[in-house]
């Protein structure tokens, strides 16, 4: 496509953040540039088939890798089970006894630098965020409009709810396809039996399993968010299995034969926001992007080499500039372009656009962990996986929201890795446990370098605050796993499990599951490193309509946007956000 050199709007990154928002912008009538650093694999075998997604995770086309810290305790840090090391011929090395000569890179995190970003190697499960979290929005801005009825509105907009076809509570002409993943529970399956302990240790041991893997755990019910027990796992993808999400809406917008005003550039990477200040303006306004026009560009492509600098190109957004590079790229663009805290910025000769010193910080994941465990015997037609929310007992006590999302089957899912997962034959059972909403919010991104090839510096800084309600949590769904587990048919139970403890037959103290669990909890739904808050606030990056602080003309539409990590899932509240920023952009049209 030939590029012009001004649109109304250019949006930086193909995310479940800014994919949806540049195709519904063009879809209103609205010039859009769309700018994404990696190319487009929607037809790769490895990237379009939802259930192929640990291929996904690993395919070198998709795939940028991050090394990130969890603490700022380099001891610990290489007591991750998965920790990571380059080997002096340059190959990785996943581990705790790393060869002479390797050097140590961190832990792996994955992200994909693709058209659709994440959602193009996620496993897509999509989850609302409890009413609580987008009412916390609301209340921090005193902002209405993030209030659950009207973000519940927005996802009524973009889903084609197909599990629940005749339900008028959800929508059914979105361009998101969500579809309930199968689960195999046929008569006399082990993945029939399965299901049916965890029913029984639910209260649900009444009901038809089938009944209870068709359960909606997105539907539009008051106490939606305290009920517990068995639900169907949403995804989104087609009744074939195919990912839906930003990359198939922006070809729909592209082939649409109403020829809206999208223009995408593929392998363009974006170094800074361009601004300018009129003698009677108060504050700079974004006029534009500079961009780097090249294959993977950015270092945390597998695929790149120092050697390639791309070519330097400018574009111009006669309405404004939109920043959707995820939750590590959006405050990375940021600061490169001079808005972050000052004294970062100097460090690195950037000169100060605006001094906000909440950029790249606060960042907020959720903890996952699993337990995971040997049967008998190979297990038969346990295909799928089932979810269950589940709450902890001082969540119990506290008559709070769920806080435990688990979902169980025969798989193996201990975090990410190069070359992850680690596959232990046909009779491995996992139940894998997200916790929501953990403490600690502490993570930072801060710059490396001014080069904007460079990946930023990430430390997540797990369990500063709140780590012993937090490890208390996760340690009752492991407990309660492995006490559902243990009564499975004879036959298959008992499991000899792997971990959190070594072996059943071990007497394992609640204080080494404890560390095991600190030391190993991994995550991937990170968020907040450019967030909305309140005018008090002198953290806030964003106002409650995604306007960057102190410029004009600047959005920031992602998960970087969220005050606190959404529920159990990230991406689906993503693209209700992403939904609501568009809303939001059109007004001020
Ligand atoms: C392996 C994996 C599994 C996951 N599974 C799930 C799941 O099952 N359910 C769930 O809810 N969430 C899941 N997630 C998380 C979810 O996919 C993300 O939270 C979501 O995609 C975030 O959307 P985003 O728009 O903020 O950013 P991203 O999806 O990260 O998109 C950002 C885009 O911006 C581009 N970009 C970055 N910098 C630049 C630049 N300088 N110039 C141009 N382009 C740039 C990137 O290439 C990328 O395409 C998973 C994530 C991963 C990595």
């Amino acid at each position: 496509t030939k590029i012009n050199s001004t649109y109304e709007y250019v949006v930086v990154g193909s995310g479940p953040g800014g994919g949806p928002l540049a195709a519904n912008l063009a879809r209103a009538g609205h010039s859009v540039l769309l700018l994404e650093a990696g190319d487009d694999q929607g037809s790769n075998p490895n990237i379009s088939q939802i259930l192929n997604f640990n291929k996904a995770g690993n395919d070198p086309t998709t795939r940028w890798d991050f090394f990130v810290k969890h603490s700022d305790d380099p001891e610990r840090e290489k007591k991750f089970e998965h920790y990571v090391y380059r080997r002096a011929n340059g190959e990785f090395y996943v581990g705790m006894s790393p060869p002479k000569g390797a050097s140590a890179l961190g832990i792996y995190y994955p992200r994909a630098g693709t058209l659709g970003g994440c959602a193009m190697h996620n496993a897509g499960v999509s989850v609302n965020a409890a009413d609580t979290d987008w009412n916390y929005i609301a209340e921090i801005t005193g902002d209405e409009t993030w209030g659950t009825e009207e973000m519940r509105r927005h996802l009524l907009s973009i889903e084609n709810a197909v599990y629940a076809v005749n339900d008028t509570t959800h929508g059914h002409s979105g361009y998101l396809t969500l579809t309930q993943a199968r689960v195999s529970v046929g008569n006399g399956s082990d993945g029939g039996a399965l299901v049916q302990i965890v029913a029984d240790a639910v209260g649900q041991g009444e009901v038809e399993v089938e009944a209870l893997l068709k359960r909606d755990m997105n539907a539009q019910d008051k106490g939606r968010d305290l009920r517990t027990g068995i639900f169907g796992q949403i995804r989104h993808a087609d009744a074939e299995g195919r990912r839906v999400g930003p990359n198939s809406f922006i070809k729909a917008t592209l082939v649409d034969g109403r020829k809206f005003p999208l223009t995408v550039s593929l392998n363009s990477l974006v170094t800074r926001v361009l601004f300018e200040k009129e003698a009677n303006d108060t504050s700079p306004r974004a006029v534009g992007v500079e961009y780097l026009e090249g294959e993977s560009l950015y270092s945390a492509d597998p695929r790149s080499s120092k050697n390639a600098t791309g070519v330097v190109k400018q574009v111009t957004a006669s309405r404004e500039v939109i920043i959707s590079g995820g939750v590590f790229n959006s405050p990375q663009i940021l600061k490169l372009s001079g808005i972050g805290p000052a004294s970062e910025l100097l460090k690195w000769n950037i000169s100060v656009v605006v001094d906000l010193p909440g950029v790249g910080t606060r960042m907020s994941d959720n903890y996952e962990t699993s337990i995971i465990g040997l049967a008998q015997r190979d297990l038969h037609n346990v295909s799928g996986t089932h979810a269950v929310m589940l709450k902890s007992a001082a969540a119990i006590a506290a008559n709070r929201t769920r806080d435990l999302y688990l979902f169980c089957g025969s798989f193996s899912f201990e975090g990410y890795w190069p070359g992850f997962p680690t596959e232990f034959g046909k009779s491995e059972y996992e139940c894998a446990i997200v916790h929501m909403n953990p403490h600690s919010q502490d993570g930072t991104v801060t710059l490396r370098s001014s080069d904007p090839r460079d990946m930023p510096e990430i430390n997540f800084r797990f369990y500063e605050e709140g780590e012993d309600e937090d490890l208390k949590a996760i340690l009752d769904g492991v407990k309660w796993a492995r006490s559902v587990l243990a009564k499975a048919p004879a036959g298959i139970a008992p499991f000899r499990e792997l971990h959190p403890c070594k072996s059943t037959e071990v007497n394992c103290t609640d204080a080494e599951q404890k560390e095991w669990i600190k030391l190993n909890t991994y995550s991937h739904h990170a968020t907040s490193t450019c967030q909305i808050g309140g005018d008090d606030d002198r953290l806030a990056v964003l106002d409650s309509k995604f306007r960057v602080r102190g410029v004009k003309g600047l959005r920031v539409v992602d998960a970087s946007a969220f005050p606190r990590v959404p529920g159990a899932f990230p991406v689906l509240p993503t693209f209700m956000l992403s939904e609501k920023a568009f809303r939001d952009i059109l007004a001020d049209a």
